[in-house]
């Protein structure tokens, strides 16, 4: 039987700890290690919502008088304006749009005059303004369409004013001085949507695991991040730290000199991986392809200069975040254009169609009020009701794929059965592409022999099956030990899925975030995994990692992460193998 086929040989192995001991340094933070690489700089922290606290502290605000009061208004407001433009200045597309409207209706003449006149009739300044705001709000809703989709970003106006009036740093993410740490209890998808690799130096957040969607923005960007740091909104705004994203450290005001080292040394490493170029083959010529996950063309662009060999992951659904209304087949299919367009010859593109739902809200797809989303209806599962939107979305992926001659692949996420494998392999081989589903759920892993004989592929989401596996949030940072692909009884699910490919000589990818992890990515070619799917800037560590490696070590390495009781002791077993 399979099962006992993979377990076969079970060696124990002691846990050592490998890691080079840390000089002792003044307090030191930890937390899950997600992107390696060092960040020191000053912490500016982006706050979810204003205190109370100094709401409460501000109370009337003191003013002499209203016209007092409406000056500290126009301060707020013009700040406010122009963290706005200072933010659309540096986004493209749909996001400058909102931002530079957003700058507008902050400086809004009407909004103004509303709260001028409030504070006449004898509010203090914060009732004025939320006078004003709702004022607003019910015009707005009431003119409904592209107005009434304006309502959030009023909220999100008067959220930033109060901040900026009670003296506290504006929510969401602010705007950043110079090159900063940022630290945050977790950022919203559509605020990872604006980090920009240049002045954020390092992300750390309180909550989220290292498959939350913070994580995977931060290893798309390659910004060194740790997440799931107990305490660290502690941390004073301004403070200097060093954030170690290898060891999952944060050390508050090192010793400057002992920091300076490790970023030198950090940078040393990164150009190391940097000279790998591919393709992807270990060291006596396995050949297991190193593809990117991208979200977007601009990130598809990207990954296109760097040593991949394709896309084996392009969540669809992150186009569509701040969008309102499903775009036209014509809409879509531009969009995924412009994506496939920036790959050629040789090269394959893993569309995913929407995974809606749960972690990743779109407004036009996701079903509201679901008592519990992540088991609800989510990806594949929307189509049940609303099968025109997996069929547009095919027809827009299809146009696409003729239009730039790019070799295109489709497969769907959250599949649990083999008829839905079945009637989505159908669909898409009718429009002329290759059909996979994503193995996230564990009953997609234990039948994927029979997934195989509906699909031509199959792609291991491990963040999602490694959820479903633990029965655990993705997002709970206190369940980061379980949220672990090294989990053992994932690593199982996985050599159970990728035995099914071996046996049916069909293409099994790891698509997932154990995918970009250097050491697990020889465990799952040593399992028969055939591709790796990562953030771009990821590929270079793996890619290297793998040249440096024989596919008997890459199978020695997966017998003993099989064989290890939990995460631990199976990184420590591996790191013992491949050094
Ligand atoms: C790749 C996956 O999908 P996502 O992270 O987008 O849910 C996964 O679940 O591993
Ligand atoms: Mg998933």
């Amino acid at each position: 039987m399979l099962l006992v086929k993979v377990e076969a040989g079970y060696r124990v192995r002691v846990a050592t700890s490998t890691s080079a001991p840390q000089p002792q340094q003044t307090p030191s933070l930890t937390g899950t290690p997600v992107v390696p690489g060092v960040g020191y700089g000053p912490v500016v922290v982006a706050r979810g919502e204003v205190s109370s606290t100094a709401v409460a502290a501000f109370g009337t605000g003191g003013f002499a008088d209203p016209d007092a009061a409406l000056a500290a208004y126009d301060d707020a407001a013009a700040a406010v304006a122009a963290g706005y433009a200072a933010k659309a200045e540096r986004a493209t597309g749909h996001v400058a749009e909102v931002m530079t409207a957003s700058a507008g209706l902050a400086s809004d003449r009407g909004l103004r005059g509303a709260v001028r006149k409030n504070l006449r009739d004898g509010d203090d300044l914060l009732a004025s303004v939320h006078g004003a705001v709702e004022q607003f709000v019910a015009v707005f809703t009431q003119l409904g369409g592209l107005m009434a989709e304006r309502v959030t970003d009023l909220l999100d106006i008067e959220r930033r004013l109060v901040a900026r009036l009670v003296g506290e740093p504006e929510p969401g993410l602010p705007t950043l001085p110079a090159p900063s740490i940022l630290v945050a209890e977790d950022l919203a998808p559509a605020d990872t949507a604006g980090l920009d690799p240049a002045l954020v130096l390092a992300l750390v957040t309180e909550r989220g695991g290292p498959t939350s969607h913070t994580a995977i923005i931060a290893r798309q960007l390659a910004i060194p991040c740790v997440v799931g740091v107990e305490d660290v909104l502690e941390i004073a705004p301004g403070t200097v730290v060093l954030v170690d994203g290898a060891r999952g450290s944060v050390q508050v005001e090192p010793d400057p000199g002992w920091a300076r080292q490790q970023v030198t040394a950090a940078a040393r490493d990164r150009a190391a991986h940097d000279a790998w170029t591919g393709p992807g083959r270990t060291a006596d010529g396995l050949a297991v392809k190193i593809l990117a996950n991208v979200a977007d063309a601009p990130s598809a662009a990207l990954a296109a200069q760097g040593p991949v060999e394709g896309v084996g992951l392009f969540r669809t659904e992150l186009c569509f975040l701040n969008q309102t209304a499903e775009p036209s087949v014509e809409e879509q299919a531009g969009i995924y254009e412009r994506v496939l367009g920036a790959f050629g010859a040789g090269q394959h593109v893993v569309v995913r169609t929407l995974d809606a739902g749960s972690d990743k809200p779109v407004a036009f797809a996701t079903l509201p009020g679901e008592e519990n989303p992540a088991l609800g209806v989510r990806g594949l599962r929307l189509s049940f009701g609303n099968p025109g939107l997996m069929d547009r979305q095919l027809d827009a992926v299809a146009m696409a794929a003729t239009a730039t001659g790019t070799e295109t692949w489709v497969m769907a996420p959250m599949v649990a059965t083999v008829a839905e494998a079945a009637d989505f392999g159908a669909k898409v081989r009718a429009r002329g592409m290759k059909a996979g589903v994503m193995v996230e759920v564990p009953s997609a892993a234990l039948l994927a022999h029979r997934m195989l004989e509906e699909v031509d592929f199959l792609s291991i989401g491990t963040n999602d099956l490694t959820q479903y596996t633990m029965a655990a949030d993705r997002m709970a940072s206190q369940l980061a030990h379980l949220t672990d692909a090294w989990q053992p009884a994932v690593l199982q699910l996985i050599a159970i899925t990728a035995e099914a490919g071996r046996r049916a000589g069909k293409p099994v990818g790891v698509c997932g975030e154990a995918a970009a992890d250097p050491l697990l990515a020889c465990v799952l070619v040593g399992m028969g995994i055939t591709s790796l799917s990562m953030a771009a800037a990821a590929a270079p560590p793996v890619g290297a990692r793998l040249a440096a490696v024989t596919s008997e070590q890459c199978e020695d390495a997966a017998e003993a992460a099989l064989a290890a009781t939990d995460p631990a002791s199976g990184r420590a077993a591996v790191l013992e193998l491949l050094g």
